[in-house]
């Protein structure tokens, strides 16, 4: 299996997204830069966390505008699965790829802390490697992550099964206390409608082996690739 990791100026995670990516795989993913305007053969995009172009203008924006991204959305067009991951998710909604936005934290300041999530959808690609209803433990990092839809689209994002991630108490309780930026639903990641496209604030690249405080990370890496293969 081959991946792609996207990097653009001010990427912060796209070596952290490189060694999951790794260790999943045994091979590292290419890497490529926001300049490039053709993509190497690959089975798995991954667009990492950061501050891309220094949040200018807002989190993600001029990120999708770069030369790759139309490549990047041509590819998911065609059925290549993209995982997006927090300033990546504020990018694919950027682009159209995912519906709704990322607006600025209902607290107004920047979460950084271990989140516990809910696992809501089926999609044997991305979350096969749990259970529907599971919690599970990622961190987020952010300050732009208050997920934000209108109502239509809310309402088809729960219908159709897109919601992947709700923040949740330990219980798998979706409480406000839970909800670590203001985000509606408390969601915190979603499918495309067909379902190649995950976009998420939490990051599962960040706990990887016990060393760094747990595995989900690991288990989730570990099933996307092997669902993949
Ligand atoms: N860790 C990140 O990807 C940060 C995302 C984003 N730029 C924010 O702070 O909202």
């Amino acid at each position: 299996m081959k991946a792609a990791v996207i990097v653009f100026p001010a990427s912060n995670c796209d070596r952290d997204l490189k060694v999951a990516l790794a260790q999943a795989m045994g091979r590292d993913p290419d890497m490529v830069w926001h300049g490039d305007s053709e993509l190497p053969e690959t089975d798995l995009i991954a667009i990492p966390g950061g501050f891309s172009y220094g949040d200018y203008l807002r989190a993600g924006a001029m990120a999708a505008n770069s030369p790759i991204m139309r490549e990047v959305v041509k590819k998911a067009q065609a059925g290549t699965p993209v995982l997006a991951i927090c300033n990546g998710f504020q990018i694919a909604t950027e682009t159209g790829m995912l519906p709704g936005a990322l607006l600025r934290n209902a607290g107004q300041k920047f979460v950084c802390r271990d989140v516990d999530l809910l696992i809501t959808a089926r999609n044997e690609r991305f979350v096969g490697g749990f259970e529907q209803g599971e919690v599970v433990r990622f961190p987020v990092a952010h300050h732009d992550g208050n997920y934000y839809a209108d109502e239509e689209t809310l309402h088809e994002l729960e219908g159709e099964g897109q919601v992947a991630f709700k923040y949740a108490s330990a219980e798998g309780e979706l409480t406000d206390a839970a909800n670590p930026n203001g985000s509606l639903n408390n969601i915190a990641g979603i499918y495309n409608k067909a379902g190649n496209v995950l976009g998420l604030m939490p990051h599962p690249e960040r706990l990887i082996s016990e060393e760094l405080g747990g595995t989900d990370g690991k288990r989730f890496f570990d099933h996307l690739v092997n669902s993949i293969v």
